[in-house]
C-alpha cells in the first residue's frame, strides 16, 4: 500500500503536475463560490494541496473553512468554480477523506468491522470477516502496527479518543484516500495524545506522501505540525499555500482579520469586599479540600474523567461522583440544572451539541435561555430582542438574523452564542468546560476578557481546559487530575509551566 509521490498525476495529465522540485498537486479548488440566500459565504476561493504536505487551513469563525471542506469532499455543491484531483472526483474515487472532531465509528462493531465495512460485500459472513480483518490490519500497519494488533478485535466503544481517530484515519487510508482533511482533530485530545497524533500525521505525509489538511485555531499546534497555510477571510483566499516560516503569528492573525494580541485583563490588586465573603468549599472523594473566594479563577487540568466528576454535580447534572460542596457555609446539592441556575451557577460547555445549543429554537431563544429560566419567562419581549441584538454585536457573533436556527452558524459562532447567554447575569459561580473549543484566536481573547470580568465582578470561575497555555495565562490556581480521574492536588509555583501540568496530569508524551 506504499505510495509513490511521482505517481500522483492528474487525470487531466500535466495540469496537476508540480512546479520543478515540488511534490505534485493532489487536489485543487479554483474560483469556488457559495451563497446561502443573500449570504455570500465563499466568494472565489482558491485552494490546493500537494502530496506529502501538511497544510493548515486557517481563518476566523465563519470565514468559510467548513463550507470549503464540504465542497471539496462533495457533500455540498458549489455555485461556481471547480474542484479537480488525481481521480475524477465526480467519478466517485474516494481520494479525499475527512476526520471530524466527533468520531463516526459504530460503537458495537469491532475495529476490524469499522474499517472493513466499507469494503464488505453483502452480509458479514465468515469470509467477509476474515477479509475485513486483513484490510483493517494492513491499514492500521501504515499508522502504528503495535496499536493495530492491540485494538483490531476490540469494539469501537472501548477505544479512547486517540485510538478512535487512528481507526478513522486507517479507514480513510484503506479506501485509497490520498488527501486527509482533519477538522480540529486535537480539540478533545490530551497533550500526550496530540503528540502521538502529530507523529502519525508527519509519518503519513513524509513516508506515504499523503496530503494532509489541518484545520485548527491553535497557533502553537499549527506551527509545530504544518508546512504551509492557506488563510480564508470572509470567503476569500488571502494567503495561498504560503510557507508558514514566511509568516509571523501577528501576520497570520492580521490576515485573518482578527484584532492584534492583547494581554489578558489585569488581575485585581489587594483585597476587595468580595474577599470578606464566605468562601465556597469543594471536597474531593479522597478528602482533598479546595477553598475558593469570590473572584478566584480555578483551572482544572487533566483528562475528562477527573474534571467532569467535579463539574457534573456543580451544574446539577449528576451525583454520585463523590464530590461535595458548600456555598455560603452550607452543604449544597442541586437536583437539576435549573436548580443550579437559580442558585446563580452558570455553565458554558464546549460540547455545544450535547450540552448547550437548543437546536430547534432560534438564536434569540438560545441567547436568552438562562434569563428565561431564572425569571420564569417564556415569551420574547421587545426589550429582549434589543438585548439579544446587543449581546450578539458585543461578541461580534456572525449571524444573518437572530431568528435563524443555530445550525446556520459556524462552529465558533455557536460557541459565542453560549457565552452570550451568561453575559450580564448575576452569577455566583461560572463553570466552564472547554469553553473556547473551536473558537478563533481573536474571539478566544474576547472570551478570556469576559471570564476575567465575571471574576472581577465577584463570580468564582471554575474552568476545565485541555489547552494548558490558556489555564496558565488566566488562572489564579490550577488543580490537577491524573488520567484515571484522581485528584493530584494544586500545581506548585515551580510546576506552573506547560511541562509541569503535563507531568502532573500524566498527559506528557
Ligand atoms: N445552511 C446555512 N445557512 C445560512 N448560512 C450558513 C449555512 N451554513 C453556513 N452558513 C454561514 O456560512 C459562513 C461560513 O461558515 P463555515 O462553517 O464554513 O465557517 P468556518 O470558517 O468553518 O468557521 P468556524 O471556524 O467557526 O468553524 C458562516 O457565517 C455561516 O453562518
Amino acid at each position: 500500500m506504499r505510495r509513490d509521490a511521482t505517481q500522483a498525476l492528474g487525470s487531466d495529465g500535466d495540469a496537476l503536475l508540480s512546479a520543478e522540485g515540488a511534490n505534485p498537486v493532489l487536489l485543487q479548488a479554483v474560483g469556488i463560490e457559495k451563497s446561502y440566500g443573500a449570504t455570500r459565504v465563499l466568494r472565489g476561493v482558491e485552494f490546493r494541496i500537494r502530496a506529502g504536505e501538511i497544510h493548515a487551513l486557517l481563518g476566523g469563525n465563519g470565514a468559510g473553512k467548513s463550507t470549503l471542506i464540504r465542497i471539496i469532499t462533495g457533500t455540498l455543491s458549489a455555485d461556481k468554480g471547480k474542484v479537480t484531483g488525481r481521480c475524477d472526483l465526480s467519478g466517485g474515487g474516494p481520494v479525499v477523506a475527512v476526520v471530524h472532531q466527533e468520531l463516526a465509528l459504530l460503537p458495537e462493531l469491532t475495529v476490524a468491522e469499522n474499517i472493513g465495512i466499507v469494503h464488505a460485500r453483502g452480509a458479514l459472513a465468515g469470509s467477509s470477516q476474515r477479509r475485513m480483518r486483513k484490510i483493517a490490519l494492513e491499514a492500521l500497519e501504515l499508522i502504528d502496527p503495535a496499536l493495530g494488533a492491540a485494538i483490531v478485535d476490540r469494539p469501537a466503544r472501548d477505544l479512547n479518543l486517540h485510538e478512535g481517530q487512528i481507526v478513522e484515519i486507517a479507514r480513510a487510508l484503506s479506501t485509497g484516500a490520498e488527501v486527509l482533511l482533519l477538522d480540529e482533530p486535537t480539540a478533545n485530545l490530551t497533550a500526550g495524545e496530540t503528540n502521538k497524533l502529530f507523529a502519525v500525521l508527519k509519518r503519513l505525509s513524509h513516508e506515504e506522501h499523503i496530503g494532509i489538511v489541518f484545520v485548527s485555531h491553535r497557533m502553537k499546534e499549527i506551527r509545530e505540525l504544518c508546512d504551509v497555510c492557506t488563510i480564508l477571510r470572509d470567503g476569500l483566499t488571502v494567503e495561498n499555500a504560503k510557507p508558514l516560516a514566511e509568516l509571523t503569528d501577528a501576520g497570520i492573525i492580521q490576515q485573518m482579520g482578527q484584532p492584534a494580541h492583547r494581554a489578558a485583563g489585569a488581575r485585581r490588586e489587594g483585597p476587595t469586599a468580595a474577599d470578606q465573603a464566605t468562601p465556597a468549599r469543594l471536597t474531593a472523594p479522597d478528602g482533598t479540600e479546595i477553598e475558593l473566594r469570590p473572584g478566584t479563577i480555578l483551572g482544572l487540568a487533566g483528562a475528562p474523567a477527573g474534571p467532569t466528576g467535579l463539574i457534573a454535580p456543580l451544574v446539577g447534572a449528576g451525583r454520585g461522583t463523590g464530590w461535595r460542596f458548600s456555598i455560603d457555609g452550607a452543604d449544597t446539592r442541586f437536583a437539576s440544572p435549573a436548580q443550579a441556575m437559580h442558585a446563580g451557577i452558570g455553565f458554558i460547555s464546549g460540547d455545544r451539541a450535547a450540552k448547550g445549543i437548543i437546536a430547534r429554537l432560534p438564536i434569540v431563544d438560545n441567547v436568552l435561555a438562562a434569563r428565561r429560566v431564572r425569571e420564569r419567562r417564556l415569551l420574547v419581549h421587545k426589550t429582549e430582542r434589543r438585548e439579544c441584538a446587543d449581546l450578539v454585536s458585543a461578541l461580534n457573533l456572525k449571524a444573518a438574523s437572530i431568528w435563524d436556527l443555530p445550525s446556520t452558524l459556524s462552529g465558533g459562532n455557536q460557541q459565542k452564542l453560549l457565552v452570550a447567554r451568561w453575559l450580564g447575569q448575576p452569577l455566583r459561580m461560572v463553570i466552564l468546560e472547554e469553553p473556547t473549543r473551536g473558537v478563533d484566536i481573536g474571539t478566544k481573547r474576547d472570551i478570556y476578557d469576559l471570564i476575567r470580568r465575571m471574576a472581577d465582578e465577584g463570580a468564582i470561575v471554575i474552568w476545565w481546559s485541555t489547552e494548558n497555555v490558556e489555564l496558565l495565562e488566566l488562572c489564579d490556581l490550577i488543580f490537577a487530575f491524573n488520567p484515571e480521574g484522581q485528584p493530584q492536588g494544586f500545581l506548585r509555583a515551580d510546576n506552573h509551566t506547560e511541562d509541569g501540568i503535563a507531568r502532573l496530569t500524566g498527559m506528557a508524551a
